[in-house]
């Protein structure tokens, strides 16, 4: 993160980027979304979609039960095979976060909350670092904020800026080892309507300390999409060109199926580059991607096409 001159000098530079060319970056996208991969590749990148899966459940109807399940889940997403990885994080509701803690001790998978306000953003600014304070303390190992896209989109960059920031310090409390808690910055790209906005909007972030680039909450239509992840993608790349750091990429939102997830793989690959086809730097933000990614598994291994009532619910 770096100390910035001013309210000015930080809307100079974001209008400054180049403008996404959107034609260009749809074919793009549509060219490598049709790109087929061999059936012993698939199987790598099957196991690879699960590694970097975070497992979702955002719901006002969660419980600690569900929540306890879905970890379950996610150390060991198919009992009856015990060579499927285990996926990347858990993530939930900041109430939730003890209950994961709990229920994944010991696994090595994340525990990431929700913050600032999930989804909306709409709170003062003391109630979103309080809930970002609250979800680290009680040992979230990753914060995913919410921007305020009211600020953003009427040109009030400083104050996303200045948020980002702020949490980012609220992040580093004394769990996780002293280390603090990794953060993921979302967009909601569908509310920022443009291209340009979106790669203003990693620009931002990424100049503010973000760990990680999220689309979307999940709850706003469209979600993720291949062209917006695309364009963060590149982002992303060009910022490790300039400054040498690397921040990673999460779209999140309606990611459903296997076809997807390999879809985002093959976009990392040839985008940002292999560097990213890691848990580390990036990231499958789903809720209902985790049964499909193990059916599609087990027909591959098997020839036999399972069907969703073999698996529990995710
Ligand atoms: O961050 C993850 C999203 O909330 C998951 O959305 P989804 O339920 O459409 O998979």
């Amino acid at each position: 993160m770096e100390t910035l001159a001013s309210a000015t000098e930080l809307r100079a530079f974001l209008h400054g980027l180049p403008g996404v060319d959107q034609v260009g970056a749809e074919e793009r996208a549509a060219r490598l979304a049709t790109r087929s991969i061999k059936t012993s590749a698939k199987a790598q990148a099957i196991d690879l979609a699960i590694t970097m899966v975070d497992l979702t459940t955002l719901e006002g109807a969660d419980t600690p039960g569900k929540v306890r399940a879905l970890c379950a889940k996610g150390m060991r997403p198919d009992p009856g095979d015990p060579d499927v990885p285990q996926v990347a994080a858990i993530c939930v509701y900041p109430d939730m976060v003890p209950t994961a803690v709990e229920a994944l001790q010991g696994s090595g998978i994340g525990v990431a909350s929700v913050a600032t306000a999930f989804p909306s953003g709409r709170a003062p600014m003391e109630a979103k670092l309080a809930d970002t304070r609250a979800a680290v303390e009680a040992g979230a190992t990753e914060i995913d904020m919410v921007i305020d896209r009211g600020a953003f989109l009427a040109g009030d960059y400083l104050k996303v800026y200045e948020e980002i920031v702020a949490t980012k310090e609220a992040c580093a409390g004394a769990a996780n080892d002293g280390h603090g808690a990794h953060l993921k910055v979302i967009f909601e790209t569908g509310e920022l309507v443009t291209y340009d906005n979106v790669r203003r909007a990693s620009w931002l972030a990424m100049r503010a300390g973000a760990d990680f680039i999220k689309t979307s909450t999940g709850k706003v239509s469209p979600a993720a999409t291949l062209p917006v992840t695309l364009v963060m993608l590149e982002a992303v790349r060009d910022f490790r060109d300039q400054t040498g750091r690397m921040v990673g990429v999460k779209p999140a939102g309606g990611i459903r199926t296997t076809k997807d997830a390999i879809k985002y793989l093959v976009l990392v690959n040839e985008t940002a580059g292999p560097d990213w086809l890691t848990p580390e730097w990036f990231r499958l933000g789903a809720s209902s991607l985790l049964n499909d990614l193990l059916m599609q598994r087990r027909k591959l291994a098997t020839g036999v096409y399972s069907g969703p009532d073999y698996f529990t619910l995710d």
